[in-house]
């Protein structure tokens, strides 16, 4: 059966499947390109024993308190690679302005309007959609879809910054975008001299390392779905740059990957607080650090009753730089970990193999 033509309604003219057209047309049941193999599906628990991730005030003024937040955020990149942060700096109207403007494009905009924006390959910018990655209909059956659509901006350095390309409505997107996009670049400098320094590095270590940030803003609509339980919003991966810093609406959907006790891994839902903002530690930093900082694994679930949004902002290095560990966490009794990488040649690992899970991290790792 060719599945693709038995969905006709959500596909667009370039062939990309839109997962909310798809969502609205009133189905029971999701199209078999949607559904998990059976271990990915995502596990629905009782939350008798609620975990949160820690969550850190940036408001230190006296030497005391800077000491302590530096231990806090030392603990939460070793135990989560991730972790909210509150009175971070960014007015949080902007918060409030960025959900808005994201999600009335996504629900307010009608169909042709949004497709004038369409992206047809995974790194381009613009309104997109999981895509099949071939054209061999074989391997494209063996491929899952994610039950999400999004908009990608790209946004520093100004260079890459064309609002022209990003929507005309509501009329303030492509400014709300813009402003959003500065407070972001400088919570995130802000945070790499935090994780530095809560390394006892100097507080331009990370950030001298990365260089130039690269950074993209990706607005996630996840639409309603009918079978939550076999199907997911996003795949389980790590962000493949520096870091990442996310802020979600008031439905629960993100999760992140926490190694337990004895070895055994548990997803946690990461509670959605509106005034906060959440790091994401990247692939990138885990290299630079030696491992003694890991990158967060993290998926996105799907709900049956509500669309959800969030905001991803990435912080990358330029594609030509090198990224190895930094010397300072290098000696005897502590090698290196990780062999060195230019970030062109990982982001192209990452397309080609798809990013299930940390596998591509782990290809760097030298034997002990
Ligand atoms: O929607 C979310 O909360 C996660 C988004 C995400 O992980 C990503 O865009 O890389
Ligand atoms: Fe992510």
């Amino acid at each position: 059966m060719n599945v693709h033509r038995s969905y006709p309604m959500e596909v667009s003219e370039e062939g990309i499947r839109r997962v909310q057209p798809l969502a609205q047309s009133g189905l029971s049941r999701v199209p078999p390109q949607y559904i998990q193999p059976l271990h990915t599906r995502p596990v629905f628990h009782t939350r008798t024993e609620p975990r949160n991730i820690p969550l850190i005030d940036l408001s230190f003024f006296d030497p005391t308190r800077r000491a302590s937040t530096l231990e806090s955020i030392a603990s939460a990149c070793r135990d989560w690679g991730a972790f909210h942060v509150t009175n971070h700096g960014v007015p949080l109207s902007l918060l409030g302005a960025i959900r808005r403007t994201g999600r009335a494009f996504f629900t307010d905009c009608p169909m042709s309007e949004k497709l004038r924006y369409a992206c047809s390959t995974t790194a381009s910018e613009g309104y997109g959609s999981k895509m099949l990655a071939t054209s061999d209909q074989q391997q494209d059956d063996a491929q899952v879809l994610d039950w999400r659509d999004y908009f990608d901006h790209h946004t520093l350095p100004l260079s890459r910054r064309n609002p022209d390309r990003w929507p005309e409505f509501p009329p303030d997107y492509r400014d709300t975008v813009a402003r959003y996009s500065d407070e972001m670049k400088i919570l995130a400098q802000k945070l790499l001299a935090l994780i530095s320094e809560s390394l006892g590095l100097r507080a331009s270590c990370i950030e001298d390392a990365v260089g130039e940030f690269y950074q993209n803003i990706t607005i996630s609509f996840y639409p309603p779905c009918p079978e939550p339980d076999l199907t997911l919003g996003l795949q389980s991966h790590s962000d493949i740059g520096a870091i990442t810093l996310l802020i979600q609406d008031d439905v629960e959907g993100l999760q992140v990957l926490k190694s337990g006790d004895g070895g055994v891994d548990k997803w946690v839902t990461v509670e959605p607080l509106s005034d906060a903002v959440l790091v994401l530690l990247a692939d990138q930093t885990e290299i630079i650090t030696n491992g003694k900082y890991r990158s967060c694994e993290h998926r996105a679930i799907t709900n049956p009753d509500r669309a959800r949004l969030s905001v991803a902002t990435f912080h990358d290095p330029a594609k030509t730089v090198k990224i190895s560990p930094v010397s300072e966490l290098i000696d005897e009794s502590s090698p290196a970990k990780y062999r060195d990488v230019v970030y062109g040649d990982y982001v192209l690992s990452w397309y080609t193999k798809g990013p299930e899970g940390k596998r591509n991290i782990d290809a760097l790792v030298l034997d002990s």
